[in-house]
């Protein structure tokens, strides 16, 4: 069966009333995709415009293009490496495409902060427009001097981010969830929640992606936790409540704060501990992370009590072999 995709009506602008914009150095250009300085940090992997990240999304299935997407340095040849494969989008593209445009923006806005917000505020509450030559989905091409007509749907959902700042909806504390689509992965792995600093979590994450898909979208640490509970009440793979009530024991132990959400970070770490020792760098490559950033984790659950550090040569075990789960 073939979806029947309902494209969005399209919108006449008169160019003096609205904020446009079409190259990046214009003064309302860091609003366009292509706008260099707004670095994103998904998975751990640096990304370096929201374009770049929304064409990588088109390949899940294939992280090999996304590696050639996300590799490049402009993002119109980021946009051109995407072309050759464009047939082999992921099948429901045309249905989950706004939806993936409206995160990278909430993504590029959480992730710098004070410059796009600002600059989102500084359009008022005048009509945002992206003058394109062509496109008249995404933007509005120009009919003459005066009015530029299409769908506008980027400005759209500018606005839309730009209301949910001004409502106080997005926050610079904002966890920006990921989508609940099937698929929604970055180099073969789900995208895992997006904060401000680009900390993300692997592994225990995907518990509670489940619910999330079901449509109940936490949307804090604290409701995230309770999802592991109702996984314990649900739970029919002969895991027995008693084992998994002290799963949630040892994550609420960890004593997080609002920025490390480091439930969901250092379980599966000391999971992977608890099979066998290894090092930095092992972990970091499993992980899929980078070494630094692994070694505060290590820090952090060594302090926490729940890794060992082992010298000559420098590796990690879990303090405990009890099984978590
Ligand atoms: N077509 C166009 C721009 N349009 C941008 O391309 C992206 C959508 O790409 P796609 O849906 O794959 O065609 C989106 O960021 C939209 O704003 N931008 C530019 O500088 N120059 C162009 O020629």
């Amino acid at each position: 069966m073939v979806a029947v995709v309902k494209l969005p009506e399209s919108r006449t602008y008169n160019r003096q009333e609205c904020i446009t914009f079409r190259k990046t150095a214009e003064r309302f250009g860091g609003l366009s995709n292509m706008a260099g300085g707004y670095i994103l940090n998904i998975n751990g992997v640096k990304i370096l415009t929201s374009e770049a990240l929304y064409q990588a999304c088109r390949f899940p299935h294939m992280p090999e293009v996304q590696r050639l997407i996300i590799a490049e340095r402009s993002p119109m040849t980021a946009k051109m490496k995407s072309k050759p494969y464009r047939d082999n989008s992921r099948s429901d593209w045309d249905i989950v495409r706004t939806k993936i445009m409206r995160w990278c923006l909430q993504v590029k806005l959480i992730q710098n902060w004070d410059k796009f917000s600002k600059l989102l505020l500084e359009t008022g509450d005048l009509p945002i427009v992206e003058d394109s030559r062509k496109d008249d989905f995404w933007g509005a091409k120009p009919e003459d001097e005066e009015f530029l007509t299409g769908a506008n749907v980027l400005g759209r959902l500018l606005m839309q981010v730009r209301e949910q700042i001004a409502s106080g909806k997005l926050t610079s504390e904002t966890i920006v969830q990921p989508l609940p689509i099937q698929d929604f992965l970055l180099y073969g792995q789900d995208i895992s929640p997006i904060v401000a600093s680009g900390e993300y979590y692997p592994g225990s994450y995907m518990r509670s992606l489940d619910l999330i898909k079901s449509g109940s979208q936490p949307s804090s640490d604290v409701d995230l936790l309770s999802i592991s509970k109702h996984e314990l009440e649900r739970d029919e793979e002969g895991r027995s409540n008693e084992n998994l009530e002290k799963e949630l024991v040892e994550i609420a132990e960890f004593k997080f704060d609002k920025y490390d959400s480091l439930q969901f970070v250092l379980l599966p770490i000391v999971e992977k501990l608890q099979e066998s020792e290894h090092t930095d760098k092992e972990l970091a490559k499993l992980f899929t992370t980078n070494l630094k950033q692994m070694r505060d984790w290590l820090k952090r659950a060594v302090e926490l009590g729940k890794v060992r550090k082992l010298s000559k040569p420098v590796r990690y075990v879990a303090e405990s072999q009890l099984p978590l789960i």
